[in-house]
């Protein structure tokens, strides 16, 4: 027996940010969001397309990198710049003006974002970057199959990440007839995302770029993922759901409306972690 799958779905492309196409796994009207998760792209971009300045407060952002590559700047004076496999995980806490564009032209840089909510006692944290390099981020390799573990824990293996809402991030490739057991923790909200091949998950066929949405009431705590003639390269993120109200506007995600309608305040005052954020212009912008 395997973790139930509820759906399997094709989600919708759509713009984001200035000229940028997302495929939107999470954030769509099939999948409004899985809490912890409030939004998951599959991001396609080249310049002059990207995301220039903006604000966050109250949840966490990670980048993922498969393609290309990916700046980053920001207002409290970080920046970085995202290879393939590498992971930026950012906590806005309070409040942050940053910048996220591709490195180039021509090659189209693909990755993925997701924000992930925070519990009231850390939505207003200093902000805070875990970047870590594909080379440190932890692989586990069994029988035709290859984990990335980004966060969490696959095949005895665990990911770098502090993760102050529990969460898996892993990236799993497949060889052709391979087969994949995964634990995913009973009551929390998991989704597979498939971006390269196709593979059986619990016996029931998903294709490229199609989202597996699991059972969170299931018994089942662990996932079956086979593959046959065709390799399965997809994404699990699963986490915990947080028991507390949200609301979100944009890129502010707070416990009330009264809390969003501070976030906007404080960023029109330029105060509680919006210093400077009207005269702040990124480098990495065009
Ligand atoms: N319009 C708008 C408003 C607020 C945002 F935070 C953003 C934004 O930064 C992103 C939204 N999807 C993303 N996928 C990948 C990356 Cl690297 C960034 C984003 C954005 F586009
Ligand atoms: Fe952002």
């Amino acid at each position: 027996m395997s973790r139930r799958v509820l759906k399997i779905f094709t989600p919708p492309t759509v713009p984001e940010g200035q000229g940028a196409q997302v495929i939107r796994i999470i954030g769509n009207n099939q999948l409004r969001n899985l809490n912890p998760f409030m939004m998951l792209d599959h991001a396609f971009v080249k310049l002059p397309a990207g995301f220039p300045d903006h604000p966050h407060r109250g949840f966490e952002t990670v980048s993922y990198l498969l393609k290309g590559s990916f700046y980053h700047e920001d207002s409290k004076g970080f920046s970085g710049h995202l290879q393939p496999g590498d992971i930026q995980w950012m906590t806005a806490g309070k409040g942050v003006m940053h910048a996220e564009m591709p490195g180039s032209w021509d090659e189209l840089t693909s990755g993925f974002q997701l924000w992930i909510n925070l519990q009231a006692k850390f939505k207003m944290v200093e902000p805070q970057y875990q970047e870590i390099k594909k080379e440190l981020i932890p692989e586990a390799k069994q029988n035709g199959v290859l984990v990335r573990v980004i966060a969490g824990e696959a095949l005895g293996v665990k990911g770098p990440i502090y993760t102050r809402t529990p969460a898996f991030f892993l990236d799993v490739k497949l060889n052709e007839n391979s087969e994949f057991l995964q634990k995913i923790p009973l009551k929390w909200n998991s989704i597979c995302y498939i971006y390269e091949g196709q593979g059986l998950f619990d016996g029931q066929n998903a294709n490229q770029h199609q989202v597996v949405h699991l059972d969170i009431n299931d018994k089942q705590e662990v996932l079956k993922v086979k593959t046959g003639q065709q390799k399965c390269h997809f994404i699990i993120i699963a986490g915990e759901p947080i028991d507390e109200p949200f609301v979100q506007h944009g890129p502010f995600v707070m416990n009330t409306k009264e809390e969003i309608q501070q976030a906007f305040q404080d960023y029109y005052d330029q105060k509680n972690g919006f210093e400077g954020a009207h005269s702040w212009k990124s480098k990495i912008q065009n």
